[in-house]
């Protein structure tokens, strides 16, 4: 597996430079099998990445029909919360999209619904786990998704993976239901390291000066993922940590 860090002037530059390096890397993808799967990401930095794939020319050249969009982790709301990652990635990204990219593509963590029988984050994080289900290898039960996005808090989670919290530790599923998030709303879905590590391709996208000491953390060898989660957030043949400079300060302080 190998690690690569890229450095970026700053986050609006960091939003665009990655969201044309995951135009071209699905391009390339797409040249070898279809279909693609993808993995999003909320947050600041993941939604204005997908803002930019919207409105980039490049995303015509992608064949959308191949291509299948999964989430890292998502906010336990009903369906159309502003705060779901689901609703920000449609308003940036999918929605723009059309209909290029068929809704069957589409592959959001189960929101709140109870008349659908989704009434805990447990039984959104079930459902999703099922359907991952069938993006495994013939009998396996991990998933495989190409690409796999997360941005990254101050205090070093991924996805909903929190440190200190009890779904960094979980294995032999592939999600997990987060109780007390410390970032709001408390009630999440998360996928869980199991189903991280089986990613073809980790991409970890961090900008602006609180996140230098958790990117620091992170990078840093050895660092458990019980105190930093992203540290752990790597894929099975790459990681890619695609950071602004203000976030690699205290890498680059040494
Ligand atoms: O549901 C979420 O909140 C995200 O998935 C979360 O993991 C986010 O990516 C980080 O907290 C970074 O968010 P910022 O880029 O806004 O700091």
């Amino acid at each position: 597996m190998t690690r690569t860090v890229l450095v970026h002037p700053d986050a609006q530059v960091l939003a665009e430079a990655t969201a044309a390096r995951l135009l071209t890397r699905l391009i390339d993808l797409q040249s070898g099998h279809s279909p693609v799967h993808l993995g999003l990401t909320g947050g600041t930095v993941g939604i204005a990445t997908l803002a930019a794939i919207g409105r980039s020319p490049v995303r015509h050249a992608v064949d959308w029909t191949g291509v299948h969009l999964w989430w890292g982790d998502e906010r336990f709301l009903p369906d159309g919360d502003p705060d779901r990652n689901e609703t920000q990635a449609r308003e940036a990204l999918i929605g723009p999209l059309g209909d290029a990219l068929p809704a069957a593509n589409v592959h959001p963590m189960p929101a709140l619904d109870p008349g659908a029988g989704i009434a805990t984050p447990e039984d959104a994080a079930a459902a999703y786990a099922a359907e991952l289900k069938g993006l495994a290898a013939d009998g396996a039960e991990l998933p495989v998704l190409d690409v796999l996005m997360f941005g990254m808090g101050p205090d070093g989670h991924v996805a909903s993976l929190f440190p200190g919290h009890p779904g960094v530790g979980v294995s032999g599923v592939t999600t997990t239901a987060v109780h007390d998030s410390p970032k709001p709303p408390p009630l999440r879905v998360s996928l869980t390291f199991d189903a991280i590590h089986t990613a073809r391709e980790v991409w970890v996208v961090a900008a602006g000066a609180e996140k230098a000491g958790a990117v620091a953390s992170a990078l840093a060898p050895g660092t458990p993922a019980s105190t930093t989660p992203a540290a752990h957030a790597t894929g099975a043949e790459a990681t890619l940590w695609l950071v602004d400079a203000a976030a690699i300060a205290e890498v680059a302080a040494g």
